[in-house]
């Protein structure tokens, strides 16, 4: 007691009590803070791994997504779960509930993943935009990619493939063994500056060139950086990133701000008569445009075109009506067919991107594989000898009997899908074929895992084109095989990837043998 009364009798000065006690306080409401987010998913049924406070579920994913996706849906089923950070994220790899969220529902889920740390032109770019603002700027957007202007860029595919075939040619006779995916990189560079913005990149000639230099430091960037963790760990810091310094980001940007500005005024000082009627032209003529553009019945990229017959079965596009939105989502169902320089800068940079990056990973990915089996690129050759006895040279509409080719194609897609997993943004609470979906959280459509589903594909690690015969499609669930996503939302560029794509095979595969080489690193 005697102690109990000294300690009790020795005044705490008032300052360190005080002190202590907030200190207490700011310990107790950090760990709210840390924790507070985590249980949205368990409070849906969803199962998901256990959350680290502040990041989620976010280390998960050091090495990438595919074998993430794998363990997650494995352990936890076809509609599972984790963190983004505090970002409750449901993966859905149910087919079914794909075909709702994709297509049939599509008015409940219009909009992407929300990345709000992206600055301009990014943040203006198609993939960003969300609800009206993205229908507009989809619908003005659309006819540039439809069979009929496909027909018009045939000529002009051609010319950046003779470029690509000199430069296979000279790499052929050094007899030396060569990266053919830079080369195929500078030839869809060149194709996208031509047939989008009338303009000769040349990238192919230039081995430095500017816009290819630009373009591979945008897919160098890292997402798991020091500052980044910052901003998934606290989130609501994140408008103060585009006024953080970052001197590689705002480089890039203003490269192809620049360029695509300067291009933008040479088309106008160009006369009118001059002025080629191409994807940048139909956009600079919404500048003046007094026309409306009605969002009513919003036409979409039609996946069941003549060109891509691998799509024929998969996720087939119907007009799909959105005038039935949900009252808090009725929109103007027209709106002034206008976009502005912003918009217009943000759907150049993201079409350079997205024109580069894909195909010809796609070209060079379905090269390897045709290395790898080598009964298989004779099968090719011998599609393409027979076509050019019938043509001189490829076109939309020729392609499109070349069936084999779009087999290997389509194979090589999904075994190596540019985009291995996309999002859609719960934007109210709802309910998909039975499951409660959480205003807030993020659908996140794996179609890296869904192209090696076991279920589906048997012997899913093998190129095997004949999956795609006319009858194997027609067998299998079409939202389990989404290379150009599925919706209204899919891929725009999809008609324009095909043709490239076709082209430049059927040229090459009709003067050279592609052949693995000592540093072609197989697995
Ligand atoms: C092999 C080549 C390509 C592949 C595999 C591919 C794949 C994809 C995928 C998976 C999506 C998301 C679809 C969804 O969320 O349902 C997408 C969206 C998009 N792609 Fe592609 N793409 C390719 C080429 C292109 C090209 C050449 C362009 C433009 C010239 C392009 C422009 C876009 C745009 C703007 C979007 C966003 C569409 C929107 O949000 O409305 N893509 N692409
Ligand atoms: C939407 C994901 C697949 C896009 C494939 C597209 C290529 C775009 C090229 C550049 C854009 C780079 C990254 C996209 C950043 C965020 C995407 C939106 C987030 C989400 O939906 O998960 O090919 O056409």
């Amino acid at each position: 007691m005697e102690v109990v009364m000294n300690i009790l009798k020795t005044p705490v000065p008032s300052g360190v009590s005080m002190t202590l006690g907030l200190f207490m306080i700011f310990l107790a409401l950090l760990y709210w803070y840390a924790t507070f987010p985590y249980s949205s998913l368990a409070q849906c049924g969803i199962r998901h791994p256990k959350p680290s406070p502040f990041f989620g579920n976010l280390f998960l994913f050091r090495q990438g997504f595919f074998g993430v996706h794998t363990d997650l849906i494995h352990k936890y089923g076809r509609v599972c779960g984790y963190y983004l950070g505090r970002r409750p994220v449901v993966v859905v790899a149910d087919p079914d509930m794909l075909r709702q969220i994709m297509v049939k529902d599509f008015s409940t889920f219009p909009n992407r993943m929300t990345i709000r740390a992206a600055t301009k032109p990014m943040s203006d770019c198609l993939l960003m935009l969300r609800n009206e603002h993205w229908k507009r700027v989809r619908s003005i957007l659309t006819p540039s990619f439809s069979a009929a202007k496909m027909k018009e860029m045939g000529p002009l595919i051609n010319t950046a493939t003779d470029t690509l075939l000199t430069n296979l040619n000279c790499h052929a006779e050094s007899g030396e063994s060569f990266d053919i995916h830079r080369c195929f990189g500078c030839f869809t560079m060149d194709v996208i500056a031509s047939v989008a913005f009338g303009t000769q990149v040349d990238s192919q000639k230039d081995p430095d060139d500017p816009f290819v230099h630009h373009a591979q430091k945008f897919f160098s960037f890292s997402f798991f950086t020091p500052i980044m963790f910052v901003f998934i760990a606290f989130p609501f810091l994140i408008p103060l990133a585009r006024f953080l310094p970052n001197k590689r980001r705002d480089e890039m940007n203003n490269f192809f701000i620049n360029c695509i500005q300067k291009i933008i005024r040479q088309r106008d000082e160009q006369p009118v008569e001059e002025r080629r009627r191409d994807f940048l032209q139909l956009m600079l003529e919404t500048r003046s445009s007094k026309e409306c553009v009605s969002l009513e019945h919003f036409d979409v990229v039609n996946h069941a075109d003549e060109l891509a017959p691998t799509h024929t079965h998969t996720n087939q596009q119907e007009n799909v009506d959105v005038s039935h939105e949900s009252p808090n989502r009725r929109s103007v169902q027209t709106q002034k067919r206008m976009m502005s320089d912003d918009e217009i800068v943000g759907q150049a940079f993201v079409f350079f991107l997205a024109g580069y990056e894909t195909s010809s990973n796609t070209l060079a990915f379905t090269c390897y594989l045709l290395a790898l089996h080598p009964e298989c690129q004779s099968k090719l050759q011998a599609e393409v000898d027979d076509f050019f006895t019938r043509y001189d040279s490829p076109d939309y509409t020729n392609v499109q009997e070349l069936k084999y080719l779009d087999m290997v194609i389509s194979e090589a897609l999904r075994l190596y899908p540019p985009g291995f997993r996309f999002a859609r943004e719960v934007d109210e609470d709802c309910m998909v074929n039975g499951q409660f979906l959480p205003k807030g959280a993020t659908l996140e459509i794996p179609a890296g895992y869904l192209h090696y589903d076991p279920e589906y594909w048997p012997e899913p690690e093998k190129f095997i084109p004949e999956r795609f015969t006319v009858e194997a499609k027609a067998s299998r669930h079409p939202f389990v095989y989404l290379p150009f996503g599925a919706g209204p939302r899919s891929c725009v560029g999809m008609r324009l990837a095909q043709l490239e794509i076709k082209m430049a095979l059927v040229h090459v595969f009709r003067k050279f043998n592609i052949v693995a080489c000592i540093e072609t690193k197989v697995g």
